[in-house]
């Protein structure tokens, strides 16, 4: 999604670093670059010009700090300007749903509401299952337009493990009434209300959607809008804020290979913050969107942060496991590089890890040697299994015997082992690598 942008613009600044001073001449080269990655990763031609004409402005301006080399000072111009796009004064590190509430969502059809509402129950009951709390959640659906629509909701809320309500009525009005004083007599603390959705702007439904408002009073208002249809998205949403308005986004399908216009955009275009992104099909494929992120993903500096995050969501508490620590101290065993290889297996593909690591968009790693790495990852996994306690805590003492029965129990050459062994040794440089540059300090 964002290695679009990160490619170019990590050549642009290895380029720049190369330069003892800006001169008007290399900046003008940088600026056009990033216009040109803004256009083609499908950024409207209006905020593009916005965009680089600031940059400019506050760079040709700016003394030269002289603790910053020039490109680096060029970077952090780009990278304050990109922060503000995408999040402006709204820069939430985290978010907390008020009690009682009911939250509405809209959308067009098929951009991902009734997914995101599973979603977010997964979301509200984590959250609260942290502060040793449960929430009462309730989840129902006047989508009478799309017959399995409802089904898929309750489906849903099964998996997510909250309550569903089926209203007996079928006008959309008197069904959302009648969810409303359901939900009211039960008691339930969050209300997620699923409404229908068009394939395109339509009087009818905004119409529809308006009056449904007025009935359940909803505190917030959540526009769902589907990263992959692109710029379109950006007129879709102003057509929903110009009629019913709402008070954040989801951006769905992030995960897609859509252009990342729409995260650059969508904040600074409408005024309205993103407050998640989706990331996937799966329930717990949600992201908060943080701007402070995205902002270095797009710049190519990686943020290892998210994948901690993510790896500590899914890591059961008893056998929770810190990738971050054998980061910060530089050391690593075979035992903890064998909890991370289970970890990286349990948080995905390699491939949706990799564009959480720094530098990593411009490795052009292709999805044939992703394949092969996944593959390699199942082998080592199945070799250090074999392997004794005492063999994890110290490889040296894997003399070709030792080595010979781990190969036959994993049901592997004895050179796998032996690349195992090699591939370890280079990741501990690496880790001691991350601790020497302090990465983490
Ligand atoms: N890859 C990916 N797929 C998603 C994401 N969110 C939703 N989807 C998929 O998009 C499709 C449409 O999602 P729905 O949640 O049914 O969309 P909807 O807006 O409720 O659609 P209607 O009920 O028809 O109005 C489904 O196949 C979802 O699995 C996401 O973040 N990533």
């Amino acid at each position: 999604m964002f290695e679009f942008l990160s490619k170019s613009f990590s050549s642009i600044f290895s380029s720049l670093t190369g330069y003892g001073k800006l001169t008007e001449k290399n900046i003008d080269e940088s600026i056009q670059k990033i216009k040109d990655s803004l256009l083609e990763s499908d950024v409207p031609y209006e905020l593009s010009h916005e965009f680089i004409a600031d940059i400019k402005k506050e760079v040709i301006g700016q003394k030269i700090v002289s603790s910053l080399r020039p490109g680096e000072q060029f970077v952090k111009v780009v990278y304050d300007k990109l922060l503000a796009f995408l999040g402006g004064e709204y820069l939430q590190e985290s978010f907390t749903f008020q009690i009682p509430s009911t939250i509405m969502m809209i959308g067009l059809q098929g951009s991902g509401k009734t997914t995101s509402i599973g979603k977010l129950a997964v979301f509200i009951s984590n959250q609260a299952k942290k502060r040793g709390k449960t929430r009462k959640i309730l989840c129902a659906s006047v989508d009478f337009y799309r017959p399995a629509a409802i089904d898929q909701l309750e489906i849903l809320a099964q998996q997510a493990g909250i309550d569903f309500y089926r209203a007996v009525a079928t006008d959309p009005i008197k069904a959302s009434q009648e969810i409303v004083n359901y939900s009211k007599q039960h008691g339930y603390e969050i209300l997620l209300f699923d409404t229908a959705g068009r394939l395109h702007v339509d009087e009818q439904m905004m119409t529809e959607l308006d009056e449904i408002q007025k009935v359940i009073k909803p505190k917030y208002k959540f526009l769902v809008v589907d990263a992959m249809i692109g710029q379109e998205s950006l007129s879709v949403a102003q057509s929903f804020q110009d009629r019913i308005k709402f008070d954040y986004a989801i951006l769905s399908k992030m995960d897609s290979d859509a252009r990342a216009g729409v995260a650059f955009s969508f904040r600074y275009a409408l005024k309205k913050p993103v407050l998640f992104m989706g990331t996937g099909e799966k329930i717990d494929n949600l992201e908060i969107f943080r701007p402070e992120r995205i902002a270095k993903r797009m710049l190519g500096m990686g943020d290892i942060l998210t994948l901690v995050e993510n790896a500590e969501e899914k890591i059961e508490k008893d056998e929770k496991y810190s990738l971050e620590s054998s980061f910060r101290s530089g050391h690593m065993t075979l035992e903890d590089f064998s909890k991370q290889l289970s970890m990286a297996n349990r948080l995905g593909s390699i491939s949706s890890m990799i564009k959480y690591l720094p530098g990593m968009a411009n490795l052009n790693i292709s999805s044939a040697q992703i394949e092969q790495s996944e593959k390699e990852m199942k082998k080592f996994r199945a070799i250090i299994g074999s392997m004794t306690k005492k063999e994890k805590l110290y490889p040296k003492i894997l003399d070709n015997s030792r080595k010979q029965r781990v190969a036959k129990g994993a049901g592997v050459s004895i050179a796998d082992v032996a690349q195992l062994l090699q591939r370890f040794e280079q990741s501990q440089q690496f880790v001691k690598l991350l601790k020497k540059k302090k990465y983490f300090n």
